[in-house]
Protein backbone atom coordinates (compact mmCIF):
# COMPACT_ATOMS: atom_id res chain seq x y z
CA UNK A 1 0.00 0.00 0.00
CA UNK A 2 2.83 2.80 0.76
CA UNK A 3 6.96 2.36 1.05
CA UNK A 4 8.84 4.53 2.02
CA UNK A 5 12.78 4.42 1.85
CA UNK A 6 15.13 6.95 2.61
CA UNK A 7 12.75 9.49 2.91
CA UNK A 8 13.70 13.37 3.97
CA UNK A 9 12.64 16.93 3.79
CA UNK A 10 13.93 19.86 5.32
CA UNK A 11 13.01 23.39 6.24
CA UNK A 12 15.40 25.56 5.91
CA UNK A 13 15.62 28.98 8.25
CA UNK A 14 17.90 32.09 8.07
CA UNK A 15 21.32 30.37 9.18
CA UNK A 16 20.66 26.96 9.29
CA UNK A 17 18.24 23.56 9.31
CA UNK A 18 14.73 24.67 11.36
CA UNK A 19 13.60 20.88 11.47
CA UNK A 20 14.60 17.90 9.03
CA UNK A 21 12.35 14.95 8.52
CA UNK A 22 13.85 11.50 8.12
CA UNK A 23 12.14 8.16 6.96
CA UNK A 24 14.46 5.67 6.21
CA UNK A 25 11.87 2.77 5.68
CA UNK A 26 8.13 2.63 5.96
CA UNK A 27 5.71 0.11 4.75
CA UNK A 28 1.81 -0.31 5.43
CA UNK A 29 0.70 -3.13 3.76
CA UNK A 30 -3.12 -3.69 2.54
CA UNK A 31 -5.75 -3.94 5.10
CA UNK A 32 -3.57 -2.29 7.98
CA UNK A 33 -4.14 0.07 10.70
CA UNK A 34 -1.12 2.21 11.40
CA UNK A 35 -0.29 4.65 13.72
CA UNK A 36 1.95 7.57 13.56
CA UNK A 37 2.70 8.95 17.19
CA UNK A 38 5.29 11.78 18.55
CA UNK A 39 5.05 15.18 20.16
CA UNK A 40 3.67 18.73 18.48
CA UNK A 41 6.46 19.36 15.96
CA UNK A 42 7.68 15.62 15.52
CA UNK A 43 7.19 15.57 11.58
CA UNK A 44 3.92 13.77 11.52
CA UNK A 45 1.72 16.03 9.44
CA UNK A 46 5.59 17.10 7.36
CA UNK A 47 5.65 13.04 6.68
CA UNK A 48 1.91 12.52 5.69
CA UNK A 49 2.37 15.29 3.73
CA UNK A 50 5.21 14.45 1.65
CA UNK A 51 3.56 10.85 1.02
CA UNK A 52 0.60 12.30 -0.92
CA UNK A 53 3.28 15.12 -2.71
CA UNK A 54 1.93 18.28 -1.07
CA UNK A 55 5.42 19.07 0.01
CA UNK A 56 8.00 17.62 -2.21
CA UNK A 57 10.72 15.55 -0.46
CA UNK A 58 14.33 16.19 -1.17
CA UNK A 59 15.52 13.06 -1.50
CA UNK A 60 14.00 9.22 -1.07
CA UNK A 61 11.13 6.99 -3.07
CA UNK A 62 7.85 6.76 -1.86
CA UNK A 63 5.73 4.12 -3.58
CA UNK A 64 1.92 4.31 -3.31
CA UNK A 65 -0.47 1.56 -4.46
CA UNK A 66 2.57 -0.09 -6.41
CA UNK A 67 3.66 2.99 -7.70
CA UNK A 68 5.64 6.19 -7.45
CA UNK A 69 3.47 8.33 -5.46
CA UNK A 70 4.63 11.49 -8.16
CA UNK A 71 2.36 9.58 -10.24
CA UNK A 72 -1.38 11.60 -9.87
CA UNK A 73 -3.00 7.94 -10.71
CA UNK A 74 -1.83 6.20 -7.63
CA UNK A 75 -2.90 9.33 -5.50
CA UNK A 76 -6.26 9.55 -7.15
CA UNK A 77 -7.34 6.12 -4.86
CA UNK A 78 -5.98 7.78 -1.56
CA UNK A 79 -8.14 9.82 0.75
CA UNK A 80 -6.70 12.60 3.02
CA UNK A 81 -7.91 13.95 6.20
CA UNK A 82 -5.80 17.13 7.01
CA UNK A 83 -5.35 18.17 10.34
CA UNK A 84 -6.57 21.87 9.32
CA UNK A 85 -8.62 22.66 6.52
CA UNK A 86 -11.70 25.01 5.46
CA UNK A 87 -14.82 24.57 3.49
CA UNK A 88 -16.91 27.22 1.94
CA UNK A 89 -18.60 28.53 4.69
CA UNK A 90 -21.59 29.92 2.83
CA UNK A 91 -22.90 26.14 1.74
CA UNK A 92 -24.52 23.88 3.46
CA UNK A 93 -23.12 20.78 4.34
CA UNK A 94 -24.75 18.87 1.64
CA UNK A 95 -23.87 21.17 -0.85
CA UNK A 96 -19.98 20.95 0.00
CA UNK A 97 -20.22 17.38 0.31
CA UNK A 98 -21.59 17.69 -3.84
CA UNK A 99 -19.50 20.21 -4.68
CA UNK A 100 -16.31 18.46 -3.48
CA UNK A 101 -16.87 15.14 -4.66
CA UNK A 102 -17.22 16.19 -7.99
CA UNK A 103 -14.07 17.17 -8.38
CA UNK A 104 -12.67 13.65 -7.29
CA UNK A 105 -12.48 11.21 -9.85
CA UNK A 106 -13.43 8.05 -8.46
CA UNK A 107 -16.65 9.39 -7.19
CA UNK A 108 -19.20 6.74 -5.83
CA UNK A 109 -22.07 6.00 -8.84
CA UNK A 110 -24.87 7.11 -6.43
CA UNK A 111 -23.65 10.08 -4.37
CA UNK A 112 -26.88 10.99 -2.55
CA UNK A 113 -27.03 7.95 -1.40
CA UNK A 114 -23.72 7.73 -0.16
CA UNK A 115 -24.11 10.76 1.85
CA UNK A 116 -26.89 9.18 3.45
CA UNK A 117 -25.12 6.13 4.60
CA UNK A 118 -22.41 8.25 5.63
CA UNK A 119 -24.68 10.78 7.62
CA UNK A 120 -26.27 7.74 9.15
CA UNK A 121 -23.48 6.23 10.09
CA UNK A 122 -22.07 9.59 11.63
CA UNK A 123 -25.13 10.94 13.30
CA UNK A 124 -25.22 14.00 11.38
CA UNK A 125 -28.63 15.41 11.35
CA UNK A 126 -27.82 19.11 9.78
CA UNK A 127 -26.94 18.37 6.00
CA UNK A 128 -29.09 21.18 5.55
CA UNK A 129 -26.87 23.66 7.71
CA UNK A 130 -24.27 25.86 6.22
CA UNK A 131 -20.98 25.43 7.48
CA UNK A 132 -20.76 28.53 9.09
CA UNK A 133 -23.26 27.53 11.69
CA UNK A 134 -21.23 24.31 12.52
CA UNK A 135 -19.69 23.51 15.85
CA UNK A 136 -15.83 22.85 15.63
CA UNK A 137 -16.56 18.88 16.78
CA UNK A 138 -19.65 19.07 13.50
CA UNK A 139 -17.17 20.70 11.26
CA UNK A 140 -15.18 17.91 11.94
CA UNK A 141 -17.45 15.25 11.30
CA UNK A 142 -18.38 16.86 7.91
CA UNK A 143 -14.78 16.82 6.98
CA UNK A 144 -15.02 12.87 8.05
CA UNK A 145 -17.66 12.31 5.56
CA UNK A 146 -16.17 14.17 2.70
CA UNK A 147 -12.79 12.00 3.13
CA UNK A 148 -15.09 8.68 3.02
CA UNK A 149 -17.21 9.99 0.34
CA UNK A 150 -14.84 8.43 -2.29
CA UNK A 151 -14.16 4.90 -2.08
CA UNK A 152 -10.85 4.27 -1.89
CA UNK A 153 -8.44 1.74 -1.33
CA UNK A 154 -5.80 4.22 1.47
CA UNK A 155 -7.39 6.75 4.46
CA UNK A 156 -5.04 8.97 5.02
CA UNK A 157 -6.12 10.74 8.56
CA UNK A 158 -4.26 13.42 10.13
CA UNK A 159 -5.93 13.93 13.64
CA UNK A 160 -8.92 12.61 12.87
CA UNK A 161 -10.41 12.49 16.50
CA UNK A 162 -9.96 16.65 16.85
CA UNK A 163 -12.74 17.96 18.42
CA UNK A 164 -15.07 14.43 18.43
CA UNK A 165 -16.88 13.60 21.77
CA UNK A 166 -16.34 9.65 22.70
CA UNK A 167 -19.86 8.92 20.93
CA UNK A 168 -18.42 10.25 17.54
CA UNK A 169 -15.08 9.04 17.91
CA UNK A 170 -16.97 5.53 18.33
CA UNK A 171 -18.79 6.08 15.28
CA UNK A 172 -16.04 7.06 13.06
CA UNK A 173 -13.71 3.61 14.70
CA UNK A 174 -17.14 1.73 13.56
CA UNK A 175 -16.89 2.85 10.62
CA UNK A 176 -13.24 2.28 9.93
CA UNK A 177 -14.18 -1.66 10.78
CA UNK A 178 -16.88 -1.76 8.88
CA UNK A 179 -15.13 -0.54 6.04
CA UNK A 180 -11.95 -3.00 6.87
CA UNK A 181 -13.86 -6.04 6.99
CA UNK A 182 -15.95 -5.47 3.61
CA UNK A 183 -13.20 -3.87 1.80
CA UNK A 184 -10.07 -4.47 3.38
CA UNK A 185 -8.89 -0.80 3.06
CA UNK A 186 -5.87 0.59 5.09
CA UNK A 187 -5.67 3.14 7.34
CA UNK A 188 -2.59 5.69 8.49
CA UNK A 189 -3.36 8.07 10.78
CA UNK A 190 -1.98 10.35 13.55
CA UNK A 191 -3.54 11.10 16.57
CA UNK A 192 -2.68 12.67 20.41
CA UNK A 193 -5.68 10.75 21.87
CA UNK A 194 -3.69 7.15 22.81
CA UNK A 195 -7.02 5.49 24.25
CA UNK A 196 -8.91 5.68 21.05
CA UNK A 197 -6.23 3.50 19.22
CA UNK A 198 -5.25 1.06 22.02
CA UNK A 199 -7.90 -1.62 20.75
CA UNK A 200 -7.62 -0.31 16.94
CA UNK A 201 -4.01 -0.34 15.51
CA UNK A 202 -1.91 -3.18 14.44
CA UNK A 203 1.38 -1.40 14.19
CA UNK A 204 2.53 1.80 15.89
CA UNK A 205 5.26 4.23 14.82
CA UNK A 206 6.73 6.69 17.03
CA UNK A 207 8.67 9.72 15.51
CA UNK A 208 10.51 12.20 17.37
CA UNK A 209 12.39 15.05 15.63
CA UNK A 210 11.70 13.83 12.41
CA UNK A 211 12.98 10.22 12.77
CA UNK A 212 11.37 7.32 13.64
CA UNK A 213 12.44 5.98 16.91
CA UNK A 214 10.36 2.53 17.50
CA UNK A 215 7.64 0.53 15.70
CA UNK A 216 5.80 -2.49 17.40
CA UNK A 217 2.81 -4.69 16.80
CA UNK A 218 -0.13 -3.96 19.39
CA UNK A 219 0.58 -7.90 20.50
CA UNK A 220 3.99 -6.10 21.34
CA UNK A 221 2.79 -3.29 23.23
CA UNK A 222 0.11 -5.23 24.69
CA UNK A 223 2.78 -7.91 26.00
CA UNK A 224 5.04 -5.16 26.94
CA UNK A 225 3.72 -2.34 28.48
CA UNK A 226 -0.24 -2.59 28.39
CA UNK A 227 -1.51 0.60 26.86
CA UNK A 228 -0.47 2.22 24.17
CA UNK A 229 -0.28 5.11 26.49
CA UNK A 230 2.12 3.50 28.76
CA UNK A 231 4.77 2.63 25.38
CA UNK A 232 4.11 5.98 24.74
CA UNK A 233 5.40 7.16 28.25
CA UNK A 234 7.74 5.37 28.35
CA UNK A 235 9.89 6.43 25.25
CA UNK A 236 8.82 10.63 25.41
CA UNK A 237 8.46 11.09 29.26
CA UNK A 238 11.08 13.22 30.30
CA UNK A 239 13.00 10.94 32.88
CA UNK A 240 14.98 12.08 36.08
CA UNK A 241 18.37 10.88 36.87
CA UNK A 242 18.65 10.02 40.79
CA UNK A 243 21.79 9.97 41.89
CA UNK A 244 22.53 7.52 44.42
N1 LIG B 1 5.86 24.80 5.71
C1 LIG B 1 6.74 24.80 6.71
N2 LIG B 1 7.82 25.61 6.70
C2 LIG B 1 8.74 25.59 7.69
N3 LIG B 1 8.65 24.78 8.76
C3 LIG B 1 7.59 23.95 8.83
C4 LIG B 1 6.58 23.91 7.83
N4 LIG B 1 5.66 22.97 8.18
C5 LIG B 1 6.06 22.46 9.35
N5 LIG B 1 7.23 23.04 9.75
C6 LIG B 1 8.00 22.70 10.94
O1 LIG B 1 8.29 21.31 10.85
C7 LIG B 1 8.23 20.72 12.15
C8 LIG B 1 7.27 19.54 12.10
O2 LIG B 1 5.94 20.04 11.94
P1 LIG B 1 4.71 19.05 11.77
O3 LIG B 1 3.51 19.91 11.50
O4 LIG B 1 5.05 18.01 10.79
O5 LIG B 1 4.61 18.40 13.22
P2 LIG B 1 3.51 17.44 13.85
O6 LIG B 1 4.24 16.28 14.43
O7 LIG B 1 2.45 17.15 12.87
O8 LIG B 1 2.96 18.35 15.03
P3 LIG B 1 1.53 18.46 15.77
O9 LIG B 1 1.41 17.22 16.61
O10 LIG B 1 1.68 19.68 16.60
O11 LIG B 1 0.47 18.56 14.72
C9 LIG B 1 7.85 21.82 13.13
O12 LIG B 1 9.02 22.30 13.72
C10 LIG B 1 7.22 22.86 12.24
O13 LIG B 1 7.41 24.16 12.76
Amino acid sequence: MLKAQNVTKTFKKSGGNAFRLQIDELEISEGSFTAILGPNGSGKSTFLKTILNLLFADTGQISLLGTSHKNKESRSKVSYLPENFSFPKNLTVEQMLHTFANLKDNNPDDLDAKIAELAEAFNVDYLDKKIKKLSKGMTQTVALMHTFLSDDKFYILDEPFNGLDAVQKKAIMDYIFHLQAEHKISILITTHILSDIDKTCDTLHLIKDGEIINTASKTEIQGEFGSVEDYYLNNFEHKTETTP
